[in-house]
């Protein structure tokens, strides 16, 4: 889908990007770095823009020095600031950038309607954008983006400005855009965590050069740590206490003090398992003391803990 080989962008006082080399294939990639890492400066370049100052860069198999407006054609994009006219409704504005990609009046009313459903705005579509909340505003960002049926969307800073409920649905809106239209994403954050779920790959830039980039799975690697959560009894009325000494006592490393559970499910304990016997040793303790078992799980890596170990190994602090 993108293919770029020692990008730079170098401004008069600032490198932007770095003699970036990258290759992203479909699904949702997240490309992820600190404000003022070089997302944007990509984007504008992917979107052929902004000219490259040495190295080059395609997208789907276009090059970006030569064929923006057919890159432009075949992608959306979704600015990162408030960019929508206040008196105009959402339904006006979407069909307009629909007319301006080239469909034709019906198609583009139809398409609208559609996509503006998609992003969850129905009523409000006819009443002035100016109105409309920071997460109304951000879907139909996302809608202009999606309303000429690219192959591939550029989403800047999506989640920008959103509470957490609105990141989240923004983020599963996001992910189905490729599940359920089969439209390819990248998707730019400051926030490694919210990626997490979302992404199939992650970029991580720094300073305009690349940190790291590989599959969420990679990130998120298992650990060998389990988290095993327990209720209490008549007999146990602590029952994580009393695994705890018991597991103690039979030569389980266990991590210093307790994760608060769900409300009213005790605490959870971590615990380095050795191997296969780890867990029966744990199920065998614990149906010994008469205690019910809630959970027993490996621990994954969250991407946020690979990154901050692997941004202090790799970048000097500046
Ligand atoms: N037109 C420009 N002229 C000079 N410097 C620029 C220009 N555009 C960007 N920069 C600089 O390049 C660096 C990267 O900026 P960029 O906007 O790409 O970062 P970003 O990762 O998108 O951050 P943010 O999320 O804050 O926009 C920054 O130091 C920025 O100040």
């Amino acid at each position: 889908m993108i293919a770029t080989e020692s990008l730079s962008k170098r401004f008069p006082r600032v490198t932007a990007l770095d003699r970036l080399s990258l290759d992203i294939g479909p699904g949702v990639t997240g490309l992820v770095g600190a404000n003022g890492a070089g997302k944007s400066t990509m984007i504008k370049i992917l979107l052929g823009l902004s000219p490259a100052t040495e190295g080059r860069a395609e997208v789907l198999g276009l090059d970006v020095a030569t064929s923006g407006p057919q890159i432009r054609e075949r992608v959306g994009y979704m600015p990162e600031h408030d960019c929508l006219p206040p008196d105009v409704s959402a339904t006006e504005f979407v069909v307009h950038m629909a007319r301006m990609s080239g469909l034709p009046a019906t198609a583009a009313r139809e398409r609208t309607a559609d996509t503006l459903r998609h992003v969850g705005l129905y009523e409000e579509r006819y009443r002035p954008m100016g109105g409309y909340s920071t997460g109304m505003k951000q879907r139909v960002k996302l809608a202009q983006a999606l309303v000429h049926d690219p192959q591939l969307v550029l989403l800047d800073e999506p989640t920008n400005g959103l509470d957490p409920v609105g990141r989240d649905d923004m983020l599963g809106l996001i992910r189905r855009v490729w599940t359920d239209f089969g439209i390819s994403v990248l998707v730019t954050s400051h926030l490694l965590g919210e990626l997490e779920r979302t992404c199939d790959h992650v970029v991580v830039i720094d300073g305009g050069r690349l940190l790291r980039s590989s599959s969420t799975s990679d990130f998120t690697r298992s650990t060998t740590t389990l988290a095993v959560e327990v209720t209490d009894s008549d007999a146990h009325p602590d029952g994580t206490e009393a695994l705890r000494a018991a597991l103690t006592a039979a030569g389980v490393a266990l991590h210093p003090g307790v994760e608060d559970g769900l409300p009213g499910a005790g605490h959870i304990l971590l615990l380095e398992a050795s191997g296969e016997e780890t867990y029966d040793l744990v199920r065998d303790t614990v149906a010994g003391l008469g205690l019910g078992l809630v959970r027993m799980e490996q621990r994954r890596h969250h991407i946020a803990e690979v990154f901050t170990t692997q941004q202090q190994e790799e970048v000097p602090a500046r």
